[in-house]
């Protein structure tokens, strides 16, 4: 049980139309800390007919919360930033205790996510319309923009806080209303919130979180309900394929935020230092548990081997512990799946000519913490290198020229980030150009901010989150057409 300043932080019950309550059924989840496998504290398990009494209830306060000004709502939301700051310490160890990311990286995002709510507190008050010059004499065309209306969000545990603010910002900016439904293993980040928004002023019933041990029943009454008129997901892409199926046939609005298999590339140009310090905090970055890692670390021959080992060396040095030490920069992975499914990669790759230059097991720790990895002689042929790793494990491989680096690079069903580090302008053009992706850093790996538009092309998803692009997500363009004048 993490410590908490203010233990009202940490609720066991979930809220609907603006009272906390239990399942309908009784039913309770218990939330697990990755780091040493012991229950935090259990949550209610919500069914459909919670689902339906959630849906009800945003519906409900929709009317109203569309119909306060922008500067109102946007008054809300940056006092909800204020207090999550304000408790950032306790949100963070809430965070770290059920997701098991580091002190300091849980700490970064609660931050990350309150500037969501700051961002959008502004642009909700931007969302201009348009005057048309009439096409034909008595005639005045108008366009305005209205809020969709209720929206379910689903959203994922590798980021438990950010992604439901980077959600929840601009519906609540825009004027719809909310239903959540936060990962099962990470609900506790989301309940706080919700604390947090009742203080912040936030009406009964315009965020609505369900809870729940039955993701697949309660994604059923969200994307059947009428009512429902957009889904905002993050999760992966095999996930947003079947939501985006189930969603046609009441036609949604769709946002999704998918999986990655992010290249970075490091030509022989690059600076070498600035490429080992990029890759390694784009790839290791929550253990690896992220859609914008380094999932393949593509070296031009003339700088690998002096790449490879300093980044080995890096790798290696990364402290492996819980987050309860505030040194650790390498934590748990989210379960024992997670570790199978990197054990899986990593034996395949050995077993077709990949050779380990630092880690490749479990870590001595026990539980789900494993050795950051770094392979080399790693080839496209590889599962490794076509599958999401999710776990901290970087695959080298050698590329001769521009043409195989991009050509290696856009071979993905994926397009959500890719990064290269090139110092040769005419090479960045090029190849800035060239991949197939919505977020690129060349030089930089740290891409995520509220101000710019994140999101993927290809199978890694539909529009964007954040920047001035992510209010449109939940807004309905109104052609007025007036006459007779
Ligand atoms: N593109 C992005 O911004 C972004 C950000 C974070 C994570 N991700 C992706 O998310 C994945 C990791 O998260 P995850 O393991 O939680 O993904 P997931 O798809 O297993 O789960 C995501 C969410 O969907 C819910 N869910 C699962 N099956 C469902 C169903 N049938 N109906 C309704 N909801 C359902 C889960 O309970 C969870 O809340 C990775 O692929 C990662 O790349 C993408
Ligand atoms: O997992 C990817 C999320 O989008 C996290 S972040 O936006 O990169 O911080």
């Amino acid at each position: 049980m993490p410590d908490l300043a203010d233990p009202s932080l940490l609720r066991r019950e979930t809220l609907i139309d603006g009272q906390w309550g239990g399942a309908a059924s009784g039913a309770t989840l218990a939330v697990i800390d990755p780091a040493d496998g012991r229950e935090i504290a259990t949550v209610p398990a919500l069914g459909p007919e919670d689902a339906r009494r959630a849906i009800a209830a945003a519906e409900r306060a929709f009317p109203a919360w569309a119909a306060r000004t922008a500067a109102e709502r946007g008054r809300i939301l940056r006092r909800w930033a204020e207090l999550i700051l304000e408790h950032q310490d306790d949100l963070a160890r809430l965070l770290s205790a059920e997701q098991g990311k580091p002190q300091a990286e849980a700490r970064g995002e609660i931050a990350y996510g309150a500037s969501f709510f700051d961002w959008f507190a502004e642009e909700g008050r931007r969302v201009y319309g348009e005057v048309i010059p009439e096409p034909a004499a008595g005639k005045r065309l108008l366009v305005t923009k209205q809020p969709v209306g209720v929206v379910a969000a689903i959203t994922p545990w590798n980021f438990p806080s950010a992604m439901i603010t980077r959600k929840c910002a601009p519906a609540l900016a825009a004027g719809c209303t909310v239903v959540l439904k936060p990962a099962e293993a990470t609900p506790l980040s989301a309940l706080a919130l919700a604390v947090l928004a009742e203080r912040a002023g936030l009406p009964p019933g315009v965020l609505n979180i369900v809870t729940t041990a039955d993701p697949a029943a309660i994604g059923a009454e969200l994307t059947a309900s009428p009512v429902v008129r957009k889904l905002s997901f993050t999760g992966s892409t095999a996930t947003g394929r079947l939501l985006m199926r189930a969603s046609a046939d009441t036609v949604k609005r769709l946002s999704l935020e998918l999986g990655g298999n992010a290249p970075l590339i490091v030509f022989d140009d690059a600076d070498l230092d600035q490429a080992v310090a990029g890759a390694l905090a784009c790839k290791f970055r929550n253990s690896g548990q992220t859609c914008v890692c380094a999932n393949r670390i593509l070296v031009q021959d003339g700088i690998h081997d002096a790449f490879a080992a300093r980044f080995a060396a890096a790798a290696a040095a990364l402290r492996v512990g819980p987050a309860s030490d505030p040194a650790s920069q390498q934590g748990p992975l989210i379960s024992a799946a997670a570790v199978a499914k990197v054990e899986r990669l990593l034996s395949d790759a050995v077993e077709r000519g990949a050779r380990v230059l630092t880690g490749g097991r479990r870590h001595p720790r026990g539980g789900t913490f494993f050795e950051p990895t770094v392979l080399d002689r790693v080839t496209a042929a590889m599962a490794i290198t076509r599958e999401e790793i999710f776990g901290p494990v970087a695959p080298l491989l050698r590329f001769g020229g521009e043409a195989e680096a991009v050509r290696l690079a856009n071979d993905t069903e994926y397009g959500l980030a890719a990064y290269f580090f090139s110092r040769d302008v005419g090479r960045v053009a090029r190849v800035s150009r060239a991949l197939e992706y919505g977020i690129i850093g060349i030089n930089d790996t740290a891409i995520s901010t509220e101000v710019a538009p994140f999101g993927g092309m290809k199978q890694s998803g539909l529009g964007r989150e954040g920047s001035r692009h992510g209010i449109e997500e939940f807004l309905e363009i109104k052609y007025l057409s007036l006459g007779g004048l």
